[in-house]
């Protein structure tokens, strides 16, 4: 086997969703050296990869494709949180529902990120096989695709009629103008598999003599000389080695690319030194004010059986309404995540805009110690009054004339009480890391993604969001990955 390699122009630390394609898009200068390190297991090709199937999430207890954190979602309601662990990150283990940020959404970025900046980057960057529009493309290297009515599982099926029966408006597009209603999802999903941007950028370009993929590689710290980046320390097979760096862009996940720069000295100056880190920078940013989604699950059995297609994913129908998104998961989430211990299939009813802030602090100086991840969720009137909402909502629902025969609810009750009881989350967390200008004390990364005072530093990944958009963030984290790939190839 040759030497791991020892230095690189560029070093990714990360090979998630955002992490294959600033990899697979930096290296498409031949004059440039790219390194990927991804602290999961890695494999060489479509037919080697393990978490094809679209249709379940490995992310049980044990797997070997995620990794666990205990997190507190709400004072007293304690719970344990995954991220994907493998090449291709959390969007190689996740529920494959690809739906852009919307136009409101994009009104929290800064100006150079409105959404009529963004809009090229998502067109250019999927290949949708149902639209073909101004707002839609039809050649890059994501598939997007949408379950035929005449393929949906019967709850699917059933849900969407209950919701048109409500007079809910159809929406057949998501990632069209983001008006709401009832619609297909949109799904990174092509020739029955799951397709990850580590299939959909990273392997294709992995032969190029410039860009090297190293798996089972975890970044420990990353290194300095003053404010200027020179690396990273990487630990593999047991032994740790530094390699040397012009440029470090984290792309380890929302989760621990603010933990790495804490353990590198780049955080809140007054954490750092109450868990013995030297200060490099006092950025009190990092880590603070993440948001994601609170989902309160509305648990139901059915009368007789259901029939789930074989074609469906986890979930392939949503409603959108206000700031709601309900979804009829397609089966048990016993069958969805094995493991799991929940036999009762549920709606998932989703806050996709929400007042809740959390924060993620380090418990020790040390890497192998988990952080302490605080959602606060349904803490202010305005949220616990929305999650109420979206319980009604969906009760109502499930007594539907095309529901109700069909299933019954196992929770009737509608109440901030029953909603800490039922509290999960849509495992969205984003902007940790947060870009904004410079009048913004919390952010740590300017427009351009580059670590604020620091030279040589970037983060592209899910950190950077200001804020959660108001539908799931993957096909948004690919989208700011390529934009940010092409600030650094300017
Ligand atoms: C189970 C699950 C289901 C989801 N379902 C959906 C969905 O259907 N639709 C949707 O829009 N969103 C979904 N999400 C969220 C979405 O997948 C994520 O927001 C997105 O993938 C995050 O991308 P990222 O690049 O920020 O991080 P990630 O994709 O998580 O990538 C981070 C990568 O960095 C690696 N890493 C971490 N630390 C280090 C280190 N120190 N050294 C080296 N490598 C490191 C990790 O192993 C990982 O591969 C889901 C998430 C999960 C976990």
């Amino acid at each position: 086997m040759a030497d791991p390699i020892r230095a690189a122009d560029v070093v990714v630390v990360g090979g998630g969703s955002s992490g294959c394609v600033v990899a697979a898009r930096l290296s498409e200068d031949p004059g440039r050296s790219v390194l990927l390190l991804e602290s999961g297991p890695g494999y060489r090709s479509a037919l080697d990869c393990p978490v094809l199937d679209y249709r379940t999430l490995p992310v049980g207890p044990g797997s070997a494709f995620a990794q666990t954190y205990g997190v507190e979602l709400a004072p007293s309601v304690p719970s344990a949180m995954v991220r994907g662990h493998v090449l291709g990150g959390s969007g190689a283990v996740n529920g494959a529902y690809f739906v852009r940020g919307t136009e409101a959404d994009f009104r929290h970025w800064p100006a150079s990120w409105s959404y009529g900046n963004v809009l090229p980057t998502f067109r250019a960057l999927e290949r949708d096989a149902d639209f073909d529009d101004p707002r839609h493309g039809t050649t890059g290297p994501m598939p997007v695709r949408r379950q035929p009515a005449e393929q949906l599982s019967e709850i699917s099926a059933a849900f969407r009629a209950a919701a048109l029966g409500a007079g809910h408006p159809e929406e057949p597009d998501k990632n069209g103008a983001g008006t709401g209603g009832i619609g297909p999802v949109p799904l990174n999903v092509d020739g029955g598999r799951r397709v990850s941007t580590a299939l959909a950028y990273l392997l294709p370009a992995s032969e190029r003599p410039n860009l090297t993929i190293e798996a089972n590689s975890d970044v420990v710290r990353i290194l300095f000389s003053g404010h200027e980046t020179v690396g990273v320390e990487v630990e593999s097979g047991g032994t740790r080695r530094t390699v040397r760096a012009g440029r470090v862009v984290l792309a380890a996940g929302p989760v621990e690319t603010p933990v790495l720069l804490m353990l590198s000295g780049i955080g809140p100056a007054e954490h750092l030194r109450d868990n013995d880190i030297d200060v490099v920078l006092d950025v009190p940013g990092v880590g603070t004010g993440f948001s994601d989604h609170p989902e309160v699950a509305l648990p139901y059995r059915v009368r007789d059986t259901l029939r789930r297609s074989d074609t469906s994913p986890v979930v392939e129908t949503v409603l959108n309404v206000d700031d709601l998104e309900i979804r009829p998961y397609t089966a048990p989430f016993d069958l969805l995540v094995p493991g799991s211990g929940q036999p009762d299939p549920v709606l998932g009813i989703g806050l996709m805009v929400t007042e809740s802030r959390g924060d993620i602090r380090l418990t020790s100086g040390h890497r192998r110690d988990r952080p302490r991840i605080e959602y606060r969720y349904a803490q202010s009137a305005a949220d616990r009054r929305a999650l109420r909402e979206g319980q009604a909502i969906a009760l109502d629902l499930l007594r539907s004339r095309e529901l109700g025969p069909l299933v019954r609810p196992l929770s009737v009750e509608v109440s901030d009480r029953s909603v800490l009881a039922h509290l999960g989350t849509s495992l969205h967390l984003c902007g940790s890391c947060r870009m904004g200008g410079r009048a913004d004390a919390g952010a740590v990364v300017d427009e351009r993604c580059n670590v604020r005072g620091m030279e040589g530093l970037t983060i592209a990944d899910t950190s950077v969001f200001p804020v959660v958009p108001s539908r799931g963030p993957h096909a948004t984290a690919v989208m700011v990955a390529e934009r940010v790939s092409t600030f650094l190839g300017e």
